[in-house]
């Protein structure tokens, strides 16, 4: 029996319990550590996993998912260091924050895996991408496989490659509901009524998400294959390009990337 303790349970640490719960896995063979005693009971009251302190965690637990914002991670690394063991498995969620943080910290040889998810984990959809830390070796990563694989999707990258995968894959879901909000927006002007509206780009958009997933060719001839000539689609699109939604795109998502850069360049050192 593999336990896992979740240290900081917000909407990525609910995220996972949930997703593990639901895959099968059962609630003792999970922990969690919570800053805010109101969301720990409610936490629990849900799920029925136990909340339980840092040491305790460090104690029981083989695996530890540190799911806390960048900013609130030195008060959680102060916790960890003095109860955390080098047979033990970190696991680090947080965007922008590389292994080294974790290893400079921790007793020699504590093997430290970066994580990249993202909150499809709540519906086993999660896309997440691992990267070993200096520690961390092929049992590690395959451990963290088989658990993340439970939820999602998984693929091993490079560590210099997770501030793009956290722009893309990471903060990715938001941009699709932002523009599902958007059409969902544009239905209303159109005098459609909201649930109707919003029934219509739902379906749409997880019509086109299987065709995509089905890999029968390439998104640019799935897009014209709904693009008749003279048709509406093309007035639809000639709008986009006139608005440089595919522009705005690009930069929105290397503007993620930047962000995630700079959380982690917060926590470096003259080491
Ligand atoms: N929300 C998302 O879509 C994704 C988030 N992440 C990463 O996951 C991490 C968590 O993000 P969210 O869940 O969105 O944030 P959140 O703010 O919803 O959750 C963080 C939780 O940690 C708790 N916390 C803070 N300090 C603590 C401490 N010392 N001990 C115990 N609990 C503590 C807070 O009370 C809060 O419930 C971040 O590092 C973020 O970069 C990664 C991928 C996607
Ligand atoms: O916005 C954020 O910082 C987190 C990381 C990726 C998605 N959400």
């Amino acid at each position: 029996m593999t336990t896992i303790a979740v240290l900081g349970a917000g909407r990525i640490g609910e995220s996972l319990l949930s997703g593990l719960l639901n895959t099968g896995r059962p609630p003792e063979e999970l922990l969690f550590t919570e800053r805010s005693p109101q969301r720990a009971a409610e936490l629990t009251e849900q799920y029925g996993i136990e909340h339980v302190d840092v040491p305790s965690a460090a104690r029981r637990a083989d695996i530890l998912v540190v799911a806390v914002k960048p900013q609130d991670i030195e008060p959680l690394l102060d916790e960890m260091v003095p109860v955390v063991a080098p047979d033990k498995l970190v696991v680090s969620l947080c965007a922008g924050l590389p292994t080294k943080v974790f290893e400079r910290r921790f007793a020699e040889g504590t093997p430290v895996v970066r994580v990249m998810p993202n909150t499809p984990m709540l519906v086993g959809e999660a896309m997440s991408a691992i990267s070993a830390g200096a520690h961390a070796g092929e049992a590690h990563l395959e451990l963290v496989e088989e658990i993340l694989g439970s939820v999602g999707r998984v693929a091993r990258v490079p560590e210099t490659q997770q501030d793009a995968v956290t722009a893309l894959s990471g903060s990715g879901p938001a941009y699709f509901f932002y523009l599902v909000e958007a059409m969902v927006d544009a239905g209303i002007l159109l005098g459609l009524p909201r649930s109707l509206a919003a029934e219509l780009i739902v379906q749409s958009a997880v019509g086109a998400a299987a065709m995509l997933r089905e890999g029968e060719g390439h998104p640019v001839m799935m897009r014209e294959g709904v693009t008749s000539p003279a048709g509406t689609t093309i007035s639809g699109i000639r709008e986009l390009e006139k608005h440089g939604v595919r522009a705005a795109l690009i930069d929105a998502i290397e503007a993620a990337r930047d962000r995630s850069l700079e959380l982690g360049r917060v926590h470096e050192t003259d080491e």
